[in-house]
C-alpha cells in the first residue's frame, strides 16, 4: 500500500516550504516519494523548487477538486506504477476543496493499493485571524475554515507575523474549528517531521468510501454526504486570465468560493526593481497571492519572487533549464485587465531604460 499525503491549505500558506520539509526528512530515512503538484495557472513555478528532489506530475490549469478532478485518480496511478514510490505527496492548489480531493483519493484507492495518510493543512496565522475579523465573512474565510476542518494535522504558520496574544487567539479558534487534529504552531512550516510526515502504519486513516457516505477524516465519523448540486464553470474572459466558479453544495457542508481569478502574464524584458516592489506594494487587498519568475534592469539574471498576502519576497536563482519570465496572479473577484494593464506599463516604462 503506498500511502498518500495530501497538503492542503490557502493561496501563500506555506504548502510548498513545508513540502521541502517533507522530501528532506524522506530523503535522511531513504525513503522514495513522488509528488504531484497542482496549479490553477499554466506554469508550474513551485515545481522548478523542488523537481530535481523527487519525481514530480504536474496538473496546471485548473482545480484539482473540480475541474480536473477526474484525472487526479489517473495521475496517482501513473505515479505509483512509474516510480514505485514509498509515499506521494499531493500539493492542491490554493482554492481546493479538501473533501473533493480525500473523495477523489480515496476513490483511487479502490483500484489501487493506495491508501490515504493524512490531510496536512497549513494555514497562514495572519491572514486567518485578519479574515475572522473582518466585518464581512468572506468566501475565502470560508474556504479556509473547509481546509482547516478536514485536516488530520493542521500547521498554524507564520507565527513570526502575530503577537503571542494573537497567536493565542488563533490557537483557540483553530481548537474550536477543529479540536481533533494534531496541531503546532511554526515558523516557515518548521514541524517535527517524525510526527508530520512518518509513514508507518499505525496511523493510517483506512478510509472506505461507500458510494453515498464518506468519512469525517478528522474525528473519523461517517456522515452523509449527498451530492445535490455541483457546478462548475470556468470561463475565459481574459486571454490570458482564467476565472474559477466553485459552488458547491454536500449535504450538511456548503462551500461556495466564486470569483478566483488567475492572471498570467509573461514579460518580455526585465523591469524596474523600484517599480515592481511599488506595483506590488500597491495591489488591490483582494490580490492574496502571486508568484514568478523576473530580471530586473538593476541586477544580473533571473529571481523569483513570491507575493503572499502582502508580504513580497524575491530570491534570485539559477535554473536548471530555460525558463520564462512571467507573473501568475491569484485573488479574489479583482479585475485581471487592470492588473495586466500595470504590468504592460511596468515593461513599457522599462524599455528605453534597457535598450540605452
Ligand atoms: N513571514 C513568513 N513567511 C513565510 C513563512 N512560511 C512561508 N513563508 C513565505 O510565504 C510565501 C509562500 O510560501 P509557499 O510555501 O510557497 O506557500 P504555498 O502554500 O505553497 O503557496 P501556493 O502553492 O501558491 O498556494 C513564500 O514567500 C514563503 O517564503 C513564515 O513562517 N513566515
Amino acid at each position: 500500500m503506498i500511502p498518500i499525503v495530501v497538503l492542503s491549505g490557502f493561496l501563500g500558506s506555506g504548502k510548498t516550504t513545508l513540502l521541502q520539509h517533507a522530501l528532506a526528512y524522506y530523503k535522511e530515512q531513504g525513503l522514495k516519494p513522488a509528488i504531484l503538484m497542482n496549479e490553477l495557472g499554466d506554469v508550474n513555478l513551485d515545481g522548478s523548487l523542488v523537481n530535481n528532489q523527487a519525481p514530480m506530475k504536474e496538473m496546471l490549469s485548473g482545480c484539482i477538486c473540480c475541474t480536473i478532478r477526474g484525472d487526479l485518480g489517473v495521475e496517482l496511478m501513473n505515479l505509483a506504477e512509474e516510480y514505485k514510490p514509498d509515499v506521494i505527496v499531493v500539493e492542491c492548489t490554493g482554492v481546493a476543496n479538501p473533501m473533493e480531493i480525500v473523495d477523489a483519493v480515496t476513490d483511487a484507492s479502490i483500484y489501487s493499493s493506495m491508501v490515504l495518510q493524512s490531510v496536512i493543512t497549513v494555514m497562514d496565522a495572519r491572514q486567518f485571524l485578519d479574515f475572522s475579523m473582518g466585518s464581512e465573512r468572506n468566501k475565502s474565510f470560508r474556504l479556509m475554515q473547509d481546509q482547516l476542518r478536514c485536516a488530520s494535522k493542521l500547521v498554524i504558520n507564520k507565527t513570526d507575523l502575530l503577537t503571542t496574544g494573537e497567536l493565542q487567539k488563533v490557537q483557540a479558534l483553530v481548537k474550536e474549528l477543529n479540536p481533533y487534529a494534531l496541531t503546532v504552531s511554526t515558523e516557515r512550516s518548521d514541524v517535527d517531521p517524525m510526527t508530520f510526515f512518518s509513514v508507518q502504519g499505525e496511523e493510517r486513516m483506512d478510509v472506505l468510501r461507500k458510494k453515498d457516505s464518506t468519512v469525517d477524516i478528522a474525528n473519523d465519523h461517517h456522515h452523509t454526504y449527498g451530492h445535490d448540486d455541483h457546478t462548475e464553470h470556468r470561463t475565459h474572459d481574459h486571454h490570458e486570465s482564467e476565472h474559477y466558479d466553485h459552488d458547491h453544495k454536500h449535504g450538511e457542508h456548503y462551500h461556495s468560493y466564486d470569483h478566483v481569478v488567475v492572471h498570467t502574464h509573461f514579460f518580455g524584458q526585465p523591469v524596474s526593481r523600484f517599480e515592481f516592489e511599488q506595483l506590488f506594494r500597491s495591489l488591490p487587498a483582494e490580490i492574496y497571492r502571486a508568484k514568478g519568475i523576473v530580471r530586473f534592469l538593476e541586477s544580473e539574471g533571473q529571481m523569483m519572487f513570491q507575493f503572499a498576502y502582502r508580504e513580497l519576497e524575491i530570491i534570485p536563482i539559477r535554473p536548471q533549464k530555460p525558463v520564462n519570465d512571467v507573473a501568475v496572479i491569484m485573488g479574489e473577484n479583482f479585475s485581471a485587465s487592470e492588473i495586466g494593464e500595470r504590468l504592460k506599463k511596468l515593461e513599457a516604462a522599462a524599455k528605453p531604460l534597457a535598450s540605452s
